[in-house]
Formats: structure tokens, sequence, C-alpha cells
């Protein structure tokens, strides 16, 4: 196999990682090809999360609801989604290319971390194998989500109101904004409107996050154009609905496996 993609993705990864804000992953290659939905609105120089791509949160999802939360004075998503990661490691075995990164406190913009400061350390591993992976809906009338059925959620769209999932094939037509709590399936899977969609393997996490911000939410977003509610899914794996807790000295290992169906 030509191995001048492994080169041109790990490069690839290293110069759109280090973006000195969240990730956004455009890769295009001879045998690989992984594009991620990134907003034509969003801010690409470090003042903001990037709107789009993976956005890697911790260490808490969305704002803390319980104010006395030691999580409570920081903003939603956390800080390491505003925060300058360094390269760690770059691997380059037979099929498939790594990269590694990290993230501690004296990378954290200090206004951040001194609303929850306590020591950590993250360990981010991106491996690419050579396939053709794409985020990109064309119609968002034409998305289909398997494998959430019987699960519970909290619907934020309606105040955080818990039902349980009975649709076999979730569609979405308005906002939508849900945390499906301790997912029963190992894989959630996505179609993106014809036969083709992408499987997203959970390793070690326990919930599923589904959200389109829809019309009037998209418009209020500077960093979202008006019209991409209708060509945009966020489908969001993490431990999301409970805190894990770590004694000192403790890890914690969580993941996502993204394929081609
Ligand atoms: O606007 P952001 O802070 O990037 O958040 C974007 C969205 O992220 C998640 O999907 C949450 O479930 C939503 O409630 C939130 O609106």
């Amino acid at each position: 196999m030509d191995s001048r993609w492994k080169r041109e993705a790990l490069s690839e990864v290293l110069t759109e990682l280090l973006l000195p804000t969240a990730f956004r992953i455009v890769f295009t290659f001879i045998n690989v090809e992984l594009t991620y939905h990134t907003s034509k609105n969003a801010i690409l120089n470090g003042t903001k999360a990037i709107r789009g791509g993976i956005p890697l949160v911790f260490p808490q999802f969305g704002k803390a609801e319980d104010s006395s939360a030691p999580t409570a004075a920081l903003p939603q998503h956390g800080f390491a989604r505003n925060s300058k990661w360094e390269f760690l490691e770059g691997k380059d075995d037979d099929n498939e290319v790594t990269g590694i990164f990290t993230l501690s406190p004296s990378s954290v913009p200090s206004e951040l971390y001194q609303k929850w400061p306590f020591p950590f350390k993250l360990l981010y591993t991106v491996i690419l194998r050579p396939q053709s992976l794409s985020t990109f809906i064309s119609d968002i009338s034409k998305l289909k989500i398997h494998n959430l059925t019987n699960n519970v959620f909290t619907d934020k769209v309606a105040n955080g109101a818990r039902d349980t999932e009975t649709r076999e094939v979730i569609t979405v037509n308005g906002e939508v904004d849900r945390v499906y709590e301790d997912v029963i399936t190992e894989d959630v899977l996505v179609y993106c409107g014809d036969e083709s969609g992408i499987r997203i393997k959970r390793v070690g996490v326990n919930d599923v996050v589904v959200w389109n911000p829809w019309l009037a939410k998209a418009a209020a977003m500077s960093d979202f154009g008006d019209d991409e509610y209708k060509e945009m899914i966020c489908v969001e794996l993490g431990n999301v609905s409970k805190y894990v807790r770590l004694a000192p000295g403790e890890t914690w290992e969580g993941g996502q496996e993204l394929s081609v169906i």
C-alpha cells in the first residue's frame, strides 16, 4: 500500500489539531478521506471553540445544574475545547497513523482554570485507518438514527423532562437536544440520507447526545450559518449525565470509533 496517506494524514492531524481551540479535522488523501462538518461561519482564530468537528468536552458537559457542584463556575462545556493542546507523539504503524495530544493545567487559560483549579492530565489519541468517512449530511429530512430505542433520555428542549425513546428510527424535524443515558447498545448508527452512514461505537462511555439547533437557535448563533441546521447533526458520545469521580492517581479512559456503514 502507498504509505503516503499515512505521512500526510499524520501531518494533517498535527496542523489541524494544533489549532488553538477545539478540533476540526478535514482529511482528504489518496486512501483516507475524513471530513468533519464545520460551520462556514466557524471562528478559527482561537478566540472561540470551533463550531463543528469533534468537540472535546471536559470537565463538564453543558452547564452544571447544581450550583454547589465543583464545576458550577465553569462556562458551558468546560475548558478543554478552549485550550491549546500539545502534540505529544506520532506513530506510523502498518495500517494506521496515530497522533497523541495532551492537555494539562498550564495550557488552560488561567481565567478558566481558576474556576476549576484541580490537577489533571488529559491524553487524546487519534487513530486513523484508511477509509472514506464524512459527517456532512445534505438534507436533515433524510437523516435516520438507529439503536437508541428504549433508552431513557433527558430532553433539554422540554426543560429537562425525562422520557423513554420509543422510536426504532429517530428522525429530526425540529429542534432536538437530548441526552440518552446509559445507552443499551454498543453502536449508534447514523444514516445520512442514502444508504451510506456512520457507525459510532461506544468505548467506555455511557451516554449519547443528539443535538440540532433548528431554525431560531441557528439564527441566534453568530458562528453558525442560518441554514446550516439543515445539513448537520451532532451525535456526541460521552459520560454526560453523571460525573466520573477520580481519586488522586486514578485514571479513566473512554472514546469512540467511527466507521463507514
Ligand atoms: O453552543 P455550544 O456551547 O457549542 O453548545 C452547542 C450544543 O452542544 C450540545 O450538543 C448540547 O447538548 C447543546 O445544549 C448545546 O447547545
